[in-house]
């Protein structure tokens, strides 16, 4: 299986758009639908998660993640401090709070993270360039600090997407790399790997020889280890 960097992550993401006529709303959809379906797989047990989502795409797949979860029985809190205004995200938003899913105003503290059954990390994805800028850096440093399991959508947010972590970075429990995992992947230690967004047309996956696992039958996710 091929492992993406940076450009080739941005290049197949706008052939999907471009040469493949994929409108965004499409593709968060099913990466959305893919992580929550792989967090169900993963943590059927957990009840209460928190998902923090960032300004970009990767924060909209966060969104459409807290709603299939809200939809699977899970209770559901989101973090969301720094929006973007666009229509997308922001109906992506109504339709979570349309659903009880419960918006914090304030940065969790350690100890109030310590209380969720799981984290979801849809912060940053592949368009992060290291350093961190200062309004994310005490929302990371906590999420570094905490024992509850963090499930990383796409990438973990603050690793370099081809150099993987600095030292003091998150340590997801669950990656879900979509359309085909980015080279930090290979730096991932926690116990689940999943992939997801199973909507890459073959004849693309051959251009950029993805070599992607076969997913079995209709399921949206695969898990890699
Ligand atoms: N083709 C696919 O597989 C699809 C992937 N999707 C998801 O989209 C993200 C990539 O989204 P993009 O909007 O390009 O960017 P990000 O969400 O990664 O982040 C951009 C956002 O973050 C800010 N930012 C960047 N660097 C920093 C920094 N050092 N400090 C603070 N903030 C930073 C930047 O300003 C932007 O606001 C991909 O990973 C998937 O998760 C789509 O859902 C559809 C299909
Ligand atoms: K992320």
């Amino acid at each position: 299986m091929k492992y993406l960097n940076q450009q080739e992550a941005i290049n197949v993401d706008q052939e999907l758009f471009n040469n493949y006529k994929f409108s965004v709303d499409q593709l968060m959809e099913l990466a959305g639908l893919s992580t929550a379906c792989a967090i169900h797989d993963a943590y059927n047990e957990a009840t209460k998660v928190l998902v923090y989502c960032g300004p970009g795409n990767n924060g909209g797949d966060g969104l459409v993640c807290a709603r299939h979860l809200k939809l699977f029985g899970y209770e559901l809190e989101l973090f969301y401090p720094k929006r973007t205004s666009k229509a997308l995200y922001e109906n992506l938003l109504h339709q979570c709070k349309s659903m009880n899913i419960l918006i914090l105003n304030q940065n969790p503290s350690v100890s109030e993270l310590n209380c969720y059954d799981l984290i979801v990390d849809a912060l940053f994805g592949f368009s992060y360039k290291p350093p961190t800028r200062p309004e994310f850096q005490e929302i990371l440093k906590n999420l570094r600090e905490i024992e509850t399991p963090i499930c990383s959508i796409d990438i973990p947010s603050g690793w370099d997407v081809e150099d993987g972590p600095p030292e003091d970075g998150i340590r997801p429990d669950f990656l879900i790399s979509l359309t085909a995992p980015k080279l930090c992947a290979k730096f991932f230690k926690g116990r689940h790997h999943y992939l997801g967004g199973r909507f890459v047309p073959p004849a693309l996956q051959n251009k950029y020889d993805l070599n992607l696992p076969a997913y079995p039958g209709h399921s949206n996710f695969v898990k890699l280890n």
